[in-house]
């Protein structure tokens, strides 16, 4: 599903990783552990298109990850980065903006799909009433989560998706990404909790520069 055949990707003169392989299989769920700065978060880039490799092969579903098939890919891939703030006022707005999006009109989930999807997250249906200064970091994380698996789409790129939950709440979203057993989750974690259940770590160790 998900394939970097000895990917190198460099900043300038700073090689984040070379000759890098690996194999995602449709429905895994892997996640990229490793120190903070062994580029995690630069190989999701990666397979976004973001990031350009210097050498090697990234694909995706049997795409390659180039100008000619980058809007196939995304088109494929949900992804959820570290860093996420939004110019919206209310919760409603915030779990619906994915869906904003021309190419994801057609995936508006039903109200029903989006309460009984926010309480699998132990949210309670209200929360959407709420405006976005009156729920915590942990929620807000949530409602995103949610947002990216109702997109239903057939990849999963989550840049630290616990980072602000507490375990009963990674326990409940593991609980969840695993009932979509088709569902093949590519994350990036800190989090023991969440790597130690998840189907394969990938360990990325820094290159030391000199
Ligand atoms: N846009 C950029 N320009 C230049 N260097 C970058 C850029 N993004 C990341 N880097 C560098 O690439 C390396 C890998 O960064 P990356 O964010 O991928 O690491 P990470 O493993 O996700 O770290 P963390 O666990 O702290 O999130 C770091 O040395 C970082 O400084």
């Amino acid at each position: 599903m998900i394939v970097f055949d000895a990917v190198s990707v460099s900043y300038g003169r700073e090689t984040v990783f070379k000759d890098f392989s690996m194999h995602i299989a449709k429905g895994e769920k892997a996640v990229l552990a490793g120190p903070s700065g062994a580029g995690k978060s630069t190989l999701l880039h990666a397979i976004m298109g973001f990031v350009k490799p210097a050498s090697g092969n990234i694909s995706v579903n049997g795409h390659t990850v180039d100008a000619e098939h980058i809007r196939e890919i995304r088109k494929q891939i949900a992804w959820l980065p570290q860093d996420i703030s939004f110019n919206v006022k209310n919760n409603k707005q915030l779990a619906y903006l994915p869906f904003t999006y021309t190419a994801n009109q057609q995936l508006i989930p039903a109200e029903s799909e989006m309460n009984s999807t926010l309480q699998a997250l132990l949210l309670p249906p209200g929360i959407l009433k709420k405006n976005t200064n009156e729920i915590s970091g942990g929620q807000k994380q949530r409602i995103l989560l949610a947002s990216m698996l109702l997109l239903k789409k057939p990849v999963l790129l989550l840049d630290e998706p616990t980072s602000a939950l507490d375990a009963e709440s990674v326990k409940a979203l593991l609980a969840l990404i695993f009932t979509h057993t088709e569902l093949t989750v590519l994350s990036t974690s800190h989090d023991r909790l969440w790597v130690e259940n998840m189907d394969r770590i990938i360990n990325l160790k820094k290159i030391q520069h000199t």
